[in-house]
């Protein structure tokens, strides 16, 4: 493998039913930063049928060059095409660095690709940043330069690992949705296009598709909200998060929770927030009756203000919280509402 031949920081832009996922965009502003640093261009790879028209949208969110495989056996996800497709686009064009969103259809997708395309994978990473590898350098073994240092929580979320792949390209990765940020829109950019069709034969045993059922969420998504009232073991009980969804009501805010208050069943897993729940970047985030294990704090530390409620002086989120209040939850939350309220009406 003539590693110099690589070039570009590629990203697997994500569309469902004709639509980009937020995924791509979060990856596509990584991947500008990426390829700053590594003085190289950000192409999105995008895979379906008819979906030529998403090249500007993706052009608007920093990719300079777009690959489009468009084919009518590509409309529905299936594991067969898809990795066939982005496999044979890696084999063509060669991308030093490859990026696929850990989601449903990602995580499929990625380590069967990296396995036809013989490179490694690094799994739900956190952190993507190009450095030198080893990062501290060990005697008889060659530091590598401009390596994609990928990083991720390992052993349950109790240590961080900060993995490359220095010996095979593409680099390749994949990434949890809410953990990157994408670029301001540039309005009117325009990309280099090119479709690019491997061949798919008719009749290929691929997995046919009967019928596709959507679920109907009856929640609302968690990682777009600006203030979250999170709550955990502590609330006590699923009718006792009425203090805390009226809380969120003035607000203006939406209700989140730990995986307790889930593996208990008194709030759908939709609403998790964590290292197996979503990665939120709220610009309030307060943590009502949580303890702050490691796994809940690593998908809410972004948030721009953390405001913690926890009657335990020694809980570990009051040592990410930017604000934190020790005492009974089932005081201060329903005199923070009653406050609060007052406050809007006396404006
Ligand atoms: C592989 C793995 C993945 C995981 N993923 C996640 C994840 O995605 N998200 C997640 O949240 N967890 C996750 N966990 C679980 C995590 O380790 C913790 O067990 C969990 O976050 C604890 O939830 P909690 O803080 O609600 O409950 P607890 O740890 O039981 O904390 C309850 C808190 O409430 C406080 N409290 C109790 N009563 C009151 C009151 N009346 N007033 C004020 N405070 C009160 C207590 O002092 C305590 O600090 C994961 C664990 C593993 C091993």
């Amino acid at each position: 493998m003539n590693l110099e031949e690589y070039k570009g920081v590629y990203v697997f832009a994500e569309q469902v039913d004709n639509k980009l996922s937020g995924i791509a965009f979060e990856l596509l502003g990584k991947a500008k930063d990426l390829a700053g640093d590594l003085d190289t261009y950000v192409a999105a790879v995008v895979i379906g049928s008819e979906i030529k028209g998403l090249a500007d949208e993706l052009a608007a969110h920093g990719a300079e060059k777009v690959i489009v495989v468009d084919d009518p056996e590509l409309k529905v996800y299936r594991t067969e095409p898809y990795a066939h497709a982005l496999s044979e686009v890696i084999n063509k064009y060669k991308p030093e660095i490859m990026l696929v969103g850990a989601t449903a259809i990602g995580r499929d997708l990625g380590p069967r690709v990296s396995a036809r395309v013989a490179t490694g994978l690094t799994a739900d990473c956190t952190q993507l940043e190009i450095g030198d590898f080893p990062i501290n350098p060990v005697a008889g073994k060659e530091q590598k330069h401009n390596q994609l240092l990928m990083t991720r929580p390992a052993f349950g979320g109790n240590t961080i690992a900060t993995i490359a792949c220095p010996d095979n390209r593409p680099q390749m990765a994949t990434v949890r949705p809410g953990v990157m940020q994408k670029i301001d829109k540039i309005e009117g950019a325009k990309a280099e296009v090119e479709e690019f069709n491997p061949g798919f034969t008719p009749d290929n045993k691929y997995v046919e598709i009967m019928d596709v059922v959507k679920a109907v969420s009856e929640t609302v998504d968690i990682m777009d909200a600006k203030i979250l009232v999170s709550g955990g073991r502590g609330v006590g009980s699923p009718e006792n998060f009425r203090i805390l969804e009226e809380l969120a009501e003035a607000l203006g805010g939406e209700v989140s929770c730990s995986r307790a208050v889930v593996d208990n069943g008194w709030k759908p897993k939709d609403l998790q927030v964590g290292q197996t729940g979503k990665t939120v970047r709220p610009q309030v985030y307060f943590a009502i009756g949580i303890s702050g294990a490691i796994q809940h704090v690593a998908g809410m530390e972004e948030a721009d203000v953390i405001i913690a409620i926890n009657k335990d002086e020694t809980a570990p989120i009051f040592d990410v919280a930017d604000y934190g209040i020790v005492g009974d939850l089932n005081k201060i939350v329903p005199e923070l509402t009653k406050q609060i309220k007052a406050a809007a009406i006396s404006k």
